[in-house]
């Protein structure tokens, strides 16, 4: 694990979203189409608003959530609308978002449908999450009755999880997808989430979930 520490939030946005234009550039190079995950949440808002004007051939470029909140699509915790809102405007309007929500009563029932959707156009080319004060990156919530068989080797693509932290269930990514993505980057700001990475060190993969995805993670951290 590498960290790359910045100035300030606005700064942070801007190298990341720089970099992260640059690797999706190399990855089109040898690839007709790539699919790049990102997650949900207040971190990634930033880094989506500079990435999104970014020279990229986007048309060739799938967006994935690497995590859902069980809210609709129009909601405002939505991470779906967050992206349409933020990433999926301006260049990067021309991307294609593969789906991480259905129209289904719970989420359970929605898992098959979104594990056909995606399959095909994994693995991911670049990840970018962002990560909670208790350790959990995507929706791999601690404490969470499934989390075990999420953060398996072999663990379906995607599950659901009703975390008792969060405030609705989840669909999120599962360890073996989130681990095989080409280039993984982790995006936290604040004193907090940085001493909850260090005391991750040390803690079970069930206590800090974000232990998993460590091996090639690059952090990039903002005070
Ligand atoms: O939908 C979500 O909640 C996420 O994808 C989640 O994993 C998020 O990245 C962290 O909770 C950090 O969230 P903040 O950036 O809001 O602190």
């Amino acid at each position: 694990m590498e960290i790359v520490e910045y100035v300030d939030p606005e700064l942070m946005a801007i190298d990341l979203a720089n970099r992260l234009a640059g690797e999706l550039r190399a990855a089109l190079s040898h690839s007709g189409r790539v699919l790049f995950a990102v997650p949900g949440g207040s971190t990634p808002g930033p880094v989506f608003d500079a990435l999104c004007a970014a020279q990229i051939d986007w048309a060739s470029v799938d967006v994935l959530l690497t995590d859902e909140r069980w809210v609709r699509p129009d909601h405002p915790r939505s991470n779906t609308r967050l992206v349409r809102e933020r990433l999926l405007v301006d260049r990067a309007a021309r991307a294609t978002l593969l789906p991480m929500y259905q129209p289904t009563d719970t989420p359970e029932a929605a898992v098959a449908r979104v594990i056909e959707a995606i399959t095909p156009h994994l693995p991911i080319a670049v990840l970018l999450l962002g990560m909670g004060e208790d350790g959990h990156v995507a929706s791999l919530f601690p404490g969470s009755e499934g989390l075990e068989a999420a953060l398996a080797e072999d663990a379906p693509p995607v599950v659901a999880l009703r975390p008792p932290e969060a405030e609705e269930p989840r669909l999120t990514l599962t360890r073996p997808v989130l681990d095989g993505a080409l280039s993984k980057h982790l995006a936290i700001t604040g004193a907090a989430k940085r001493e909850a990475l260090e005391r991750a060190q040390g803690r079970p993969e069930s206590e800090a979930p974000v232990r998993a995805l460590f091996g090639g993670l690059t952090v990039h951290w903002a005070p």
